[in-house]
């Protein structure tokens, strides 16, 4: 993980965006998250514990905020095809952007579905804002469920996503209202902690994550400017380089089913507890909806877009299932480009392998039985992505990305994926911890 620099107050992220004087958050600095650290003039220490006095739900004023005039809240129902169309215009026209505007986020109106009806989630924290005369959305923010443990501490907290603000409208303040709303919302049913990620630093980050991008597609990632050209090398060449397999090698490695789901729970339940800050996925149902909801299929003769792959091993003697691995579908709309429109990315999402429980040589003592068990969860990892690309490239994915963080560290280079210019911030708000998470927001482009 590359650890952001706190000098002078300055937090330099080597991104663009990434640099603020973080003493001029008028927001922020009124908001109860930790307030930032800074080596030279202020707190070097946040103390672990709650950063308000705790309250309940009959604290929290019963009517939404004060929107400017002329707007207008609106509860958005996504399950309703027409508003998650609504919200489907809105992202892909002024959702996140890279900082030379050429490449943004596309989010299929299936993933939107599939991210905002995670089990548990609450309709009224997708939150709309309309022009009162025309009814048009030009503002949004969500928020689901989602139970957290750090360390030896689980509680339910709220992660947020999709915050977005028209074009037109930036700059206006508008973010903090939207802010507050959701906050008042998730407060109504006495939830007091909320993960989210962000682009930019704002007060207080828990950790930051670059983007790694494994090329699959080189003559296309070249000509849309994803991907340079190396001096003296040619597209040709490029294209060896990252050529993959056409079958994945593992045996026993195949699509997760519905009947995998419990072996699947617990193996990741189990692999997960490694880490000091997860999800839980403690209910088989959030593992059937993260993994094997969004399939591809045609409704009514409509195509509907596949959002999830999930593979696992099973073992070809015992039959039990030993590894996932899985990537979610973002496409992203390539601007102003005469021929691509659309970067087809797949995103790296869970995996577990229980190669690093099985039980060592008796005489191995702790050491060695922790650098063995490293040795050969690293060998499956790469064993493991290197068949996820071979899927991500047969099912027409230009590109597989992946965070700095988990375990990834022992395959982003074994299997030539080059760090990207994209960084991810992962904040908590409320919290009395500082966490890790990872979330679905990025920037991107290869720069090496
Ligand atoms: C317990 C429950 C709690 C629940 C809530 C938890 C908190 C959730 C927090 C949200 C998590 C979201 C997770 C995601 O979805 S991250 C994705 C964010 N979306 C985009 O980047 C899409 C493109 N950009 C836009 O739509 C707008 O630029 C947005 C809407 C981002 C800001 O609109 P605008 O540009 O017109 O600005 P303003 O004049 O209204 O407001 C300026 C204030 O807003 C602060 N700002 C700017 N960007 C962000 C940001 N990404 N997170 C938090 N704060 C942000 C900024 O520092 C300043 O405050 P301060 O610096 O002066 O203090």
């Amino acid at each position: 993980m590359d650890l952001m620099k706190i000098l002078d107050g300055q937090v330099a992220l080597g991104n663009k965006s990434g640099t603020k004087n973080l003493g001029e958050h008028k927001f922020w600095k009124t908001q109860p998250v930790p307030q930032l650290l800074n080596a030279l003039t202020g707190p070097t220490e946040i103390k672990e514990g709650p950063i308000d006095p705790p309250k309940t739900p009959a604290d929290v004023r019963q009517e939404p905020g004060q929107l400017p005039s002329g707007f207008e809240w609106s509860l958005i129902d996504i399950t309703n095809e027409e508003q998650c169309k609504e919200v489907y215009i809105l992202l892909s026209e002024n959702y996140v952007e890279d900082d030379d505007a050429m490449f943004r986020f596309n989010y299929s109106k299936e993933f939107l579905l599939w991210a905002l009806t995670a089990p548990g989630y609450y309709p009224d924290w997708h939150i709309g804002v309309r022009v009162v005369k025309t009814g048009k959305l030009v503002a949004f923010i969500s928020g689901i469920k989602v139970d957290i443990r750090v360390r030896a501490n689980t509680f339910d907290a709220a992660e947020i996503n999709f915050l977005c603000v028209h074009k037109k409208l930036r700059s206006k303040r508008l973010a903090p209202v939207l802010i507050k709303e959701v906050t008042r919302r998730v407060n109504l049913t006495n939830i007091w902690q909320a993960i989210y990620t962000a682009g930019v630093v704002i007060p207080t980050p828990i950790g930051t994550s670059r983007y790694y991008h494994r090329n699959l597609n080189p003559p296309k990632l070249v000509d849309i400017g994803f991907a340079a050209l190396p001096r003296g090398m040619t597209i040709a060449r490029l294209v060896r380089q990252y050529a993959v397999s056409s079958h994945p090698r593992i045996p026993g490695f195949r699509e997760m089913m519905q009947s995998d789901v419990p072996q699947v729970g617990a193996l990741l339940r189990r692999y997960l507890s490694r880490f000091e800050v997860t999800q839980t996925f403690a209910k088989d149902e959030e593992i059937e909806h993260w993994f094997l909801s969004g399939h591809g299929r045609d409704v009514d003769g409509e195509r509907k877009e596949q959002v999830v792959w999930a593979y696992v091993v099973e073992d070809p003697t015992t039959h039990l299932v030993t590894d996932l691995v899985s990537f979610y579908s973002l496409p992203s709309t390539v601007m102003k480009h005469k021929k691509h429109n659309l970067l087809n990315a797949a995103y790296l999402f869970y995996y577990a392998s229980d190669v690093i429980f099985s039980p060592g040589g008796s005489s191995d003592d702790a050491a060695t039985h922790e650098a063995k068990a490293k040795q050969r969860l690293e060998e499956r990892l790469n064993a493991l992505i290197n068949d996820l690309l071979v899927i991500a490239q047969n099912a027409g994915f230009d590109v597989l990305n992946a965070l700095t963080l988990g375990d990834n560290n022992m395959f982003l280079n074994e299997q030539k994926f080059g760090a990207g210019d994209g960084f991810l911030v992962s904040i908590t708000w409320f919290v009395n911890w500082w966490l890790l998470i990872s979330g679905f927001l990025s920037s991107h482009r290869i720069v090496s």
